[in-house]
């Protein structure tokens, strides 16, 4: 996309792309708790739609990376936990400290599964990626190919939040990390454990699973 070939127009296409990001964010937390009448909700959905319909017009194909993406240096806007662009991601932000990784985020309606409670799932999901980045962070990045959760306590939606993970193990290509969610404000309270083993790829696993996308040269 030339549009993007130079630096300036790469920082304003991300950009943009978080502030549609956060405008989706908006609305689904909008939608999720709205109890306006149900003519208002047809008549959004109807708008929504001719909104969305410019965004359809160019679209990637399943093994394209997003153009303002950098996939080998770490930047995914549209993941699902951490990409500013995606609806669907807290974000979570994750920084790291000494050989931990920490993280945070604040989870709307949207993640409900028990009334006023996060979804044990979005939990599991966010652990993923925090102990996946602790695993990167440590130089020894890999797959998840099994991932233990403890839900000692619920987590409470729209309150802070503060992960951590770091690796507890290596053992040749296996790596095992560990992590937690508690509350900012009582990060001694552990409200969900996590361990998880990780794989690193051998280069014909990383080449059977992405190879069409490495292939495309982003
Ligand atoms: C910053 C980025 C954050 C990203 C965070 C998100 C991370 C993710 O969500 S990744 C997506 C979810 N994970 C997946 O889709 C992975 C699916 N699994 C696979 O594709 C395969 O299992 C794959 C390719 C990873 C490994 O292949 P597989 O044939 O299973 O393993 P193999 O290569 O034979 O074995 C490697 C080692 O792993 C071990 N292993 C495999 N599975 C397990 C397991 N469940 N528990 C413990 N060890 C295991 C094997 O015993 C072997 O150990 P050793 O080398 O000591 O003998």
């Amino acid at each position: 996309m030339s549009e993007i070939e130079n630096g300036q127009g790469l920082q304003a296409r991300r950009a943009a792309i978080t502030d549609l990001g956060d405008a989706l964010r908006l609305l689904i937390e909008q939608a999720t708790a709205t109890e306006a009448p149900t003519a208002d909700l047809l008549r959004a959905a109807a708008l929504i739609r001719q909104a969305g319909a410019p965004l359809g017009e160019r679209a990637r194909g399943r093994f394209e990376t997003a153009s303002a993406d950098d996939l080998l240096g770490g930047v995914r806007l549209y993941n699902p936990v951490t990409g500013g662009g995606s609806a669907f991601a807290p974000p979570l932000e994750i920084h790291r400290d000494g050989d931990v990784a920490v993280g945070s985020c604040t989870l709307g309606r949207a993640f409900e599964g028990p009334p006023s409670f996060a979804h044990g799932g979005v939990s599991a999901m966010l652990l993923d990626q925090m102990l996946g980045y602790a695993c990167g962070m440590s130089g020894h990045p890999g797959m998840t190919v099994q991932l233990d959760t403890a839900y000692r306590q619920p987590v409470p939606l729209y309150t802070p939040l503060r992960l951590t993970a770091r690796v507890a193990a290596v053992d040749r290509r296996v790596i095992t990390a560990t992590g937690t969610i508690a509350t900012a404000e009582d990060p001694a309270s552990i409200l969900v454990r996590a361990t998880g083993t990780f794989v690193a790829l051998l280069p014909e696993q990383a080449q059977r699973l992405f190879g069409p996308v490495m292939g495309r040269g982003r």
